[in-house]
């Protein structure tokens, strides 16, 4: 389901004099359906920026990544915005929402954007909320004053509301508590089940080895490594 072969990546810092900074190359990583694979390696080593260029937020310099049957690293942006929506989720470690939307839109707006009935999107949106034990009077407010947890928990709400074919996860037990960590869990397990293919940044060591198949250490995507 997502495939990644030879993918290799600089950043230039065009403020700093155009330096040049290569973070990896020959990055392979394969991940089938109802597999989780854990991205490990030291502080550094390259974990965020190769779940980013999976998502298409950096373009990669080289190699292929295939999600379903789309090449984020040759794709058109209005492609990508497709594999988004319908195929590739991502659950980030914070929350960004425009101002002023309630919990509950927030949490439904993927399936409403997907063409799933208002009604049926909202049920889940707050089957979801109820579940990640978010209070029904925060519901109708905007998630932008909640506190940290909270803000997370709205995020995996968000992130699982439509059953994505592929998932990236970065964090997502990071500042939750005993009892919410236990149902984010169960919500990836559940998602393994119906067979979606999940990449995972998890810095809680039990919740990756509860999770995850197996672990993918990046550092030996560095270019030192490569070489
Ligand atoms: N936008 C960027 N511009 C320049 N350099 C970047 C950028 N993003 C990441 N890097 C560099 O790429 C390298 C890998 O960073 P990355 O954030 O992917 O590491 P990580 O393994 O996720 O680390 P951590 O566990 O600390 O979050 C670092 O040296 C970082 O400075």
């Amino acid at each position: 389901m997502i495939e990644l072969s030879g993918v290799a990546k600089s950043f230039v810092l065009h403020n700093q004099g155009g330096a040049v900074i290569p973070v990896m190359a020959g990055a392979d990583l394969s991940v089938a359906p109802g597999e989780c694979v854990a991205l490990t390696g030291a502080s550094g080593a390259g974990k965020s920026t190769l779940m980013r260029m999976i998502y298409g937020n950096y373009r990669a310099n080289a190699g292929r990544i295939m999600v379903g049957g789309t090449d984020v690293a040759s794709a058109e942006p209005r492609e990508i915005i497709a594999l988004r929506r319908e195929v590739l989720g991502y659950v980030s470690q914070f929350l960004r929402v425009v101002p002023r939307v309630p919990t509950l839109d927030v949490v439904a707006e993927p399936l409403l954007a997907l063409g799933v009935a208002e009604e049926s999107a909202r049920a889940r949106a707050a089957e979801l909320l109820a579940r990640l034990n978010i209070p029904e009077r925060l519901w109708p407010l905007s998630p932008t004053t909640f506190s940290g947890g909270e803000q997370q928990r709205v995020n995996i709400a968000r992130g699982f509301a439509h059953d994505y074919p592929a998932l990236l996860l970065d964090e997502p037990t990071a500042s939750l508590d005993p009892v919410n960590r236990a149902v984010v869990l169960e919500l990836i397990e559940a998602a393994k089940a119906r067979g979606a293919a999940i990449v995972g940044i998890f810095h809680d060591a039990e919740a990756r080895a509860r999770v995850c198949d197996r672990e993918e250490d990046v550092s030996v995507f560095t270019p030192q490594a490569a070489a």
